[in-house]
């Protein structure tokens, strides 16, 4: 998946990514209205809204982007109804031809582990059957229990091509408080780093790069471009353009000389983009999937601009 990644983002030249992180502050009133008419207030009212909202704004951009990344949380927070919305979303999506990164950023024992891993990314079994089931491309984890704990998604990663983002160095404000800390002379980020380049050794696709990939925030150049050396056949996952303030010159050094090695992500940058002073003026709420490929479009060029 990692090589399809690859190829996608050459082909659509843009490294852009859209998080599919719907509330209910960014969804029109004409598609709450509509879902709330068929199912009321109601949770399923509010995961049926985040359905039509995302497919909207997948018609828009999915002709412009490689991937999408829908935050599992968002869909999570309203139970079974908004977990299905998040399954339908995936597969509308695939649909599409995009490729799907599932945020989830799991973390567990290995028995454990495995039944993430199968549920997200392998097959779950019933009797004799066997199913996919949210079917993402790639997830994100968390390494805090160490390899034991990642490695039975290596498994499936390299049974069914599939790909990893590990937590390396995160974007938001705290992330210093442990990411930072010196152990043995190092950066914690920087021998997490060391770890997951290791853990993807043996998971590498055709065209250099490993399905086991890194989770960089943006927010951190200096710390984004230490790690970008040492970890040249990882590919990032870069969240913060946007909303949370990094710029495209914060994002040089996550790309290697080649202009890949990275994929930028931004949610409320792109899906609530008729919302924010450049677009409102321009957009009514019925074209939110306009203002969001515009959004897109400028993205793609600033991206350019330093990859
Ligand atoms: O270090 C991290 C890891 C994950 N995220 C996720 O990315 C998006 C960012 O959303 P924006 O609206 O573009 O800020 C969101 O899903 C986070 O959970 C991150 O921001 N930083």
């Amino acid at each position: 998946m990692v090589d399809q990644l690859i190829r996608k983002i050459k082909e659509m030249d843009n490294a852009t990514v859209v998080g599919l992180d719907p509330r209910l502050n960014f969804v029109p009133e004409y598609i709450k209205e509509s879902s709330y008419e068929k199912y009321g207030k109601t949770l399923k009212g509010a995961a049926d809204a985040f359905y039509n909202f995302n497919k909207e704004i997948i018609d828009n951009v999915y002709d412009l982007i490689p991937a999408v990344k829908p935050q599992v949380a968002m869909y999570e927070q309203f139970g079974v109804d908004g977990l299905k919305a998040y399954i339908d979303t995936i597969d509308y999506a695939k649909e599409k031809g995009l490729i799907v990164i599932g945020d989830i950023k799991r973390s567990d024992i290995a028995s454990t582990a495995l039944a993430y891993s199968n549920g997200h990314i392998g097959r779950v079994e019933v009797e004799e059957e066997s199913f996919e089931v949210y079917k993402e491309d790639f997830i994100t984890l968390n390494p805090y229990l160490g390899y034991d704990s990642i490695e039975p998604y290596i498994g499936n990663c390299n049974e069914y091509d599939k790909g990893l983002f590990v937590l390396v160095k995160t974007s938001n404000p705290n992330s210093g408080e442990i990411q930072d800390l010196v152990v043995e002379g190092e950066k914690i980020y920087d021998r997490v780093g060391k770890l997951v380049a290791g853990w993807g050794e043996k998971s590498m696709g055709e065209l250099g790069y490993s399905r086991v990939g890194a989770v960089v925030g943006a927010t951190y150049p200096k710390q984004s471009t230490e790690l970008r050396k040492i970890m040249p056949k990882t590919f990032f996952l870069v969240p913060g353009y946007g909303a949370q303030g990094a710029t495209a010159e914060d994002l040089a050094g996550c790309f290697n000389k080649d202009g890949l090695g990275a994929i930028v992500n931004s949610s409320r940058g792109i899906i609530a983009a008729y919302t924010k002073e450049a677009y409102r003026n321009k957009f009514k709420d019925e074209e939110f999937g306009k203002a969001a490929r515009e959004a897109v479009i400028s993205m793609r060029d600033d991206l350019n601009r330093v990859r």
